[in-house]
């Protein structure tokens, strides 16, 4: 029998976002519109990416989330407990961007330590810490303090500390930021597995190869303004930019590649057939969520 988590048990979203706004208040009282009326909601059990260029409002979005920032308007709710209620954050994973810990306690004591500040028992937290020490290839170094681990430990760290309560909902800022590409793979599986067993994960990103590979749906912001929500399989399939088509000369024994335009393909096809060849593939073109990103960002661009 299969068990469900709390979230598939809900049929409330797990994150929602509405109208939020933050204004910063710079030097000189300059005010910085780092987020306009921004609403957005994601589902139990999704995995939702979050993108957008430098400064674009990603961290102020997520640190409104997690109730480190206060909004100028609008709120947010996680597991239908708005924040920045204690509730909202019972139920939750956070990885902040640049993660800072006590660093002269080891990787062991740390999550030892948010283990139980989330009221996890010694019998529960002694082989969870030990699994998730061992998922994140800090077992061995475990016992040292954490100002001695490089920038891609400490990152691992913040991961470890993330998943250790097993919580419903995940809201990373920049996992794979500081990985090398092992590590970046090692997060790409452990959101994979989250997403399997149901829980949901909110995270920024720059790598959009990335998201392509592991999101449901994503959401591009660009100067604090939420520009498309959309599922990665529907701008990759509307994106078919046109066709590659194989032929074949039984005469010849020769395979010959073309590009056709959507518009074209069926005249090309026609042709191909009265010409006396065979036609052995006909494959889309897609254009990949990078290639939308781009041309969302460099039309905003023009535009500003
Ligand atoms: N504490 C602050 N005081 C004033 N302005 C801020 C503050 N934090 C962020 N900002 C500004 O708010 C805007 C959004 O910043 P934010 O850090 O949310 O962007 P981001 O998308 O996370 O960027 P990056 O990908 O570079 O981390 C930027 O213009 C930034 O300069």
């Amino acid at each position: 029998m299969t068990t469900l988590t709390a979230c598939e048990r809900s049929e409330k979203s797990a994150i929602v976002i509405e109208h939020l706004t933050k204004t910063y208040i710079g030097k000189k009282r300059v005010r910085i519109e780092a987020l306009k009326d921004i609403s957005l909601s994601v589902t139990c059990g999704e995995v939702f990416g979050f993108l957008g260029p430098n400064g674009a409002g990603k961290s102020t979005t997520i640190k409104c989330l997690v109730g480190l920032l206060e909004p100028t308007k609008g709120h947010a709710s996680i597991m239908g407990n708005i924040v920045p209620q204690i509730a909202s954050r019972r139920n939750l994973g956070y990885l902040p961007e640049n993660p800072a810990f006590y660093d002269y306690l080891s990787a062991e004591e740390y999550i030892t330590f948010v283990g139980s500040s989330f009221n996890m028992t010694k019998e529960q937290l002694t082989p969870k810490c030990e699994e998730v020490l061992k998922l994140l290839g800090l077992w061995d170094a475990r016992k040292r303090p954490m100002r001695s681990y490089s920038k891609g430990m400490v990152q691992r760290v913040g991961l470890a500390q993330v998943l250790v309560h097993d919580p419903e909902v995940y809201i990373l800022d920049e996992p794979m930021s500081g990985l090398d590409p092992l590590g970046r793979s090692l997060v790409k599986d452990i959101i994979c597995d989250l997403k399997r067993r149901g829980k949901t994960v909110f995270f920024s990103t720059h790598i959009i190869d990335d998201v392509e590979k592991i999101c449901d749906r994503v959401g591009i912001i660009l100067h604090g303004e939420l520009q498309c929500v959309a599922k990665v399989e529907q701008i990759v399939n509307e994106g078919i930019t046109g066709y590659q088509v194989r032929s074949h000369r039984s005469e010849t024994g020769v395979f010959t590649d073309h590009i056709v335009s959507k518009e074209e393909l069926t005249d090309f096809l026609n042709r191909l057939k009265s010409s006396g060849e065979d036609v052995v593939l006909v494959e889309p073109c897609r254009q990949h969520l990078e290639d939308f990103f781009l041309a969302l960002v460099g039309k905003n661009k023009q535009s500003t």
